[in-house]
């Protein structure tokens, strides 16, 4: 019998074969990732392809994320955009945005794309000097500032923002309320805050494939 991270792994490698469609540009940038030595923990092709369909459906032409690593879920997010949409990416290590950089030029986005470099909060809080709003916000970095990242997020949100919270559930440990965490703690913190928020309407999906168990959160701003 195979155990259930196989199964897992043999779904989405069967979903993403037939229905992804991913291209040598993404391949690319994993393989530029894994030899720039940056961890593995990009969105799996298929939650790529969902963030570009949500992308799409929504009409997106500005975009915000928070957490860029090797820029994998940046390009799916960046494809969704029309040739004038503009998607900023913040990043705290300056290797891991020099290597996603380059994968964003190779991927042709370079005018649609702009890495900000240092600390997501200092990023954020120079952005509000701009007011912007943001038609999609994907939060995917330090998940202890999870509740700081929505606060900013909502900030520069308009009625019918979409906000996509990334690794929600955390093997199941998300439940844990006495957990020390600070992942965790941040997490629920989040859920917490969404939960109180009357300008939100929200749910989290529970997710597995090659990269686990895991989840995400989607989180509607309705006025
Ligand atoms: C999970 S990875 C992002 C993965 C990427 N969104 C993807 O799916 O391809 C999280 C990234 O957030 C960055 N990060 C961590 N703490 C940060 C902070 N305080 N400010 C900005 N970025 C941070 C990490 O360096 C890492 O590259
Ligand atoms: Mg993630």
């Amino acid at each position: 019998m195979i155990d259930v991270q196989t199964k897992w792994s043999k779904v989405d490698d069967y979903i993403s074969n037939l229905l992804v469609q991913s291209d040598q540009v993404l391949e690319d940038t994993l393989v530029a990732n894994e030899g720039a030595g940056l961890p593995a923990i990009d969105v799996s092709p298929s939650l790529g392809k969902f963030l570009h369909l949500l992308a799409k459906l929504q009409g997106a032409q500005r975009i915000l994320e928070i957490g860029t690593l090797g820029g994998y879920s940046t390009i799916w997010l960046a494809r969704a955009l029309p040739q004038d949409g503009r998607l900023v990416s913040l990043e705290l290590d300056p290797t891991h945005a020099q290597v996603a950089q380059a994968n964003i030029d190779r991927a042709g986005l370079t005018s649609r794309v702009e890495i900000q470099v240092g600390e997501a909060l200092d990023s954020l809080a120079k952005l509000t000097e701009e007011s912007p709003v943001f038609d999609m916000v994907f939060i995917d970095a330090d998940k202890p500032n999870n509740p700081n990242y929505l606060q900013y997020a909502l900030k520069f949100s308009r009625p019918g923002t979409l906000i996509i919270c990334d690794n929600v559930v955390r093997d199941g440990e998300v439940v844990d309320e006495n957990s020390e965490d600070p992942g965790v703690k941040g997490t629920r913190e989040l859920f917490d805050m969404i939960a109180k928020e009357p300008r939100l309407t929200s749910t989290a999906i529970q997710t597995v494939g090659g990269k686990g168990y895991d989840g995400f959160a989607a989180i509607l701003v309705t006025e």
